[in-house]
């Protein structure tokens, strides 16, 4: 049997009374592409932050290509090949596109905070930053700084980025957060130039990218997994159109069709 890139075992996590993560156990493959969806206050990002390391579990395991993270930094679970993208945006505004790509190449390649070895590996660096952002249609706007660019421009930046540091699983958390449906499709033709062989986890309100991203959708209830299946299944069944109907009468939730 091959090792997942991403094993979730019986992980558990309480605010106070509350339930935020209630026995969740997944696994993604290599290559896998999933989606997490759920009701606002569902307990997703929660989720996210206790596999990329920023939260602490109660109980429960997080294991990367074989190895037990759970206790480990979110700085070591990168190194170990943990990517992700950020829901609210982490981008250096006053450096330019490239430099901020450059700085997560820097950064993988260890030599960040390293003049003397940056100057060594410079060139090679400067190639591949601008392949990077050559392949996300970002080359035009690289002398740009972040705060001058689109909005749909940053989010794809988040995305080459992600790929800059080469993860062999990647957590995305909403990546067209904001962004205006026409230009929503960008933000997908970014997701399909991420490489095949990394697994990612997805996590999205908006259902037509889930429906063009996944193959497999899972679906949290207060904390819980209570379905997983085709995209197909799980968004045309009866428990998500009850969940985010009743969210949606409650708390105005954010499901977009
Ligand atoms: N630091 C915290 N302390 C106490 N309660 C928290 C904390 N962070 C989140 N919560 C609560 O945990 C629950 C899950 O929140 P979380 O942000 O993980 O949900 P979500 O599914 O990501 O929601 P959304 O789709 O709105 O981003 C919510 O009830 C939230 O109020």
């Amino acid at each position: 049997m091959t090792e997942a890139a991403l094993s979730v075992r019986n992980l558990s996590k309480r605010f106070g009374e509350l339930a935020v993560t209630n026995d969740v156990s997944f696994e993604l493959e290599r290559g896998a592409r999933h989606a997490l969806i759920g009701p606002n206050g569902a307990g997703k990002s929660t989720l996210v932050h206790q596999l990329s390391g920023v939260l602490k579990p109660d109980a429960g395991s997080v294991v990367l290509q074989g190895i037990d993270v759970t206790s480990m930094s979110a700085r070591d679970r990168v190194a170990l090949g943990l990517g992700r993208t950020f829901q609210i945006s982490n981008l250096f505004f006053k450096l330019t596109v490239f430099e901020n790509i450059f700085m997560a190449l820097s950064e993988r390649a260890g030599i960040s905070g390293k003049p003397w070895l940056i100057a060594s590996r410079q060139k090679a660096l400067i190639e591949e930053g601008e392949e990077i952002a050559a392949t996300f249609g970002l080359d035009g706007c690289m002398a740009q700084t972040v705060s001058e660019v689109s909005y749909g421009e940053q989010r794809l930046l988040e995305i080459a980025i992600a790929m800059a540091l080469r993860p062999k699983v990647l957590l995305l958390d909403e990546p067209a957060a904001g962004l205006p449906k026409s230009e929503i499709s960008s933000v997908l033709n970014g997701l399909a130039l991420l490489p095949a062989e990394t697994a990612i986890l997805l996590i999205e309100h908006d259902m037509h990218i889930v429906r063009e991203f996944a193959t497999t959708v899972a679906l949290l209830v207060d904390g819980r997994l209570e379905l997983s299946g085709t995209p197909r299944e799980v968004l045309e069944s009866e428990l998500v159109r009850s969940v985010y109907l009743g969210a949606r009468h409650s708390s105005g939730s954010r499901a977009h069709a």
